[in-house]
């Protein structure tokens, strides 16, 4: 017969992602009471599932990209893809989907852990309920922390829920890459996935439902994609409606779509966003409504602040919906953890966003888009400068697609904004970040000498135009 147990703790943190567990261990070493508990694997999506076995195959599809770059430029190459070292790359890194070291790690750091499913019973009271069916009903003297991250979110197209389709989990895991692959939604996931598959062989058809790849980034962003994956071979559909989903044994997937047109391939991979369930989390103990895309939270990542000796309810990570990074989860914790401990410090600030789509040419971008610039009326300038134009770029030969684009506002004389797409990106970024975060003055950076020949160089140029 299942069980009910009772406990009190300091602190009750429910999720155990990246930010999760960074607060759960700092709280426990700060000498607080901590209960954690998580349902599925201590570290979240990031480590199994996300962002370190997405980028392992990306690092293998560039290799063979790379390779295959040989002949014509540094003598011969016959590149033949394999799948199996990634899949075994990926199975170790996640150690076979099994988190012992990282509650070992947790635990090791003072944490009282609990495998199961949170879910607020009052505002101090979280109901943990294992997999038998035992509840644990913990009350919480000072603080919950709720974590809980994200899951795909799929789309209610007709048929859809009938089919084996794959999400990014299912992607992760597989021991050979698929013949041909449907992917549905040309944003991060989409197109890191579909890259790294078609690099390896797969016949990859991406379909997206707004005009543009990544839609929330600059459009420069996506005519480069649109170029390079077409050049990959991927066919790229954007303002694409897909009415319904059929799956046959044998013939695999078929996407119709609104004028009669049909796509087929022997796999689906649907990533088409993310969403939080804050009706499992039980978001209305809290007077929050449970069908809201994310929880409130002010800037201090309160969702209802302590008063009057009652324990106070944080939140971080994706379930904020500030930006589904693995960063952003972890800046947030840092947050969470002094606002707990009474340390003070910077309250959470979103003007320099960073984010990475890990794509070759990586699109690198922080802050403001253009677009988003514009919309809130500040005075904008832009400048855009070409990599393939630059002297990196000829160094570079092939593979050198990508610009710098920044944002800046000329009333406050600083950037607000800025795209660096192309090979590193990512890396390039961190100069566009910094200048962004600390909002260094346009005359200042202007002052600044770019090495040569560096991608980065391009920040100079794109600035000059800026004026
Ligand atoms: C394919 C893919 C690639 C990605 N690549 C990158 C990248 O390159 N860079 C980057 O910054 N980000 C990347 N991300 C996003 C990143 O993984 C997430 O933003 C990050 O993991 C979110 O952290 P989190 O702390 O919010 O929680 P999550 O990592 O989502 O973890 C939440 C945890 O809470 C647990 N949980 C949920 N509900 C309950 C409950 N009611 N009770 C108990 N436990 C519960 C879950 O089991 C899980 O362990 C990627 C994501 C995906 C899917
Ligand atoms: N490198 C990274 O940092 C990284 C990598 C992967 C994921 N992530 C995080 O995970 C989140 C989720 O990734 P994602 O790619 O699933 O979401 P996303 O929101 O980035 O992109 C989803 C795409 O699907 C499209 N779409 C939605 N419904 C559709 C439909 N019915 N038909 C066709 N297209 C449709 C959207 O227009 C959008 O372009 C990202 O927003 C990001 O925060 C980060």
């Amino acid at each position: 017969m299942a069980a009910v147990r009772a406990d009190t703790a300091d602190v009750v943190v429910v999720g155990l992602g990246p930010g999760g567990e960074e607060a759960a261990g700092r709280l426990a070493e700060a000498g607080l009471d901590v209960v954690a508990v998580d349902e599925g694997l201590v570290g979240g999506e990031c480590p199994y599932y996300g962002c370190i076995p997405s980028k392992i195959m990306v690092r293998s599809a560039d290799l063979l990209a790379e390779g295959r770059r040989i002949t014509g430029h540094a003598g011969t190459a016959m590149v033949h893809p394999d799948w199996r070292p990634v899949a075994r790359t990926v199975r170790e890194a996640t150690a076979d989907w099994d988190d012992k070291i990282a509650v070992d790690r947790l635990v090791g750091r003072g944490v009282r852990f609990l495998r199961g499913t949170g879910r607020l019973t009052a505002r101090e009271e979280v109901t943990v309920a294992d997999a038998d069916g035992n509840e644990t009903v913990v009350h919480a003297r000072q603080a919950v922390v709720l974590a809980v991250g994200s899951e795909p979110a799929v789309p209610p197209i007709p048929g859809l829920a009938r089919t084996p389709y794959w999400t990014s989990r299912d992607a992760i895991r597989v021991d050979e890459a698929p013949r041909s692959l449907l992917v549905l939604g040309g944003g991060s996931i989409g197109l890191e996935l579909g890259q790294a598959f078609c690099r390896f062989g797969t016949a990859v058809t991406v379909v997206e439902g707004t005009q543009r790849l990544l839609p929330r980034e600059e459009p420069e962003a996506h005519e480069l994609l649109l170029k390079v994956l077409t050049e990959d071979g991927i066919e790229v559909h954007t303002s694409a409606r897909v009415e319904s989903v059929d799956y046959q044994e044998g013939t695999g997937f078929t996407l119709y779509g609104e004028r009669g047109d049909r796509l087929v391939a022997a796999r689906l991979l649907v990533a088409t966003g993310r969403r939080s369930d804050l009706a499992k989390l039980g978001a209305l103990a809290i007077e929050v409504d449970d069908e809201a895309p994310a929880l409130p939270v002010d800037e201090r990542l309160r969702v209802v602040p302590p008063a009057s000796g009652r324990p106070g309810i944080w939140a971080l990570g994706d379930v904020t919906g500030k930006g589904a990074y693995t960063h952003m989860s972890m800046y947030q914790a840092d947050v969470v953890v002094r606002g707990i401990l009474g340390e003070g410090g910077p309250p959470a600030a979103y003007h320099a966003v960073p984010r990475v789509t890990f794509t070759e040419p990586e699109i690198g971008a922080v802050g403001l888009t253009e677009r988003e610039a514009r919309e809130r009326g500040l005075v904008v300038r832009t400048g855009l400068a070409d990599l393939a134009a630059s002297a990196r770029g000829l160094t570079q030969q092939i593979g050198n697609d990508g610009f710098v684009k920044l944002v800046a506002d000329m009333l406050s004389g600083v950037l607000v904004g800025g795209t660096a797409a192309g090979p590193y990106g990512g890396e390039v970024l961190g100069a566009l970040s910094v200048a962004v975060h600390a909002r260094v003055p346009l005359s200042v950076l202007r002052g600044q000498i770019w090495a040569y020949p560096t991608f980065h160089r391009a920040i100079g140029d794109a600035l000059g135009q800026i004026g």
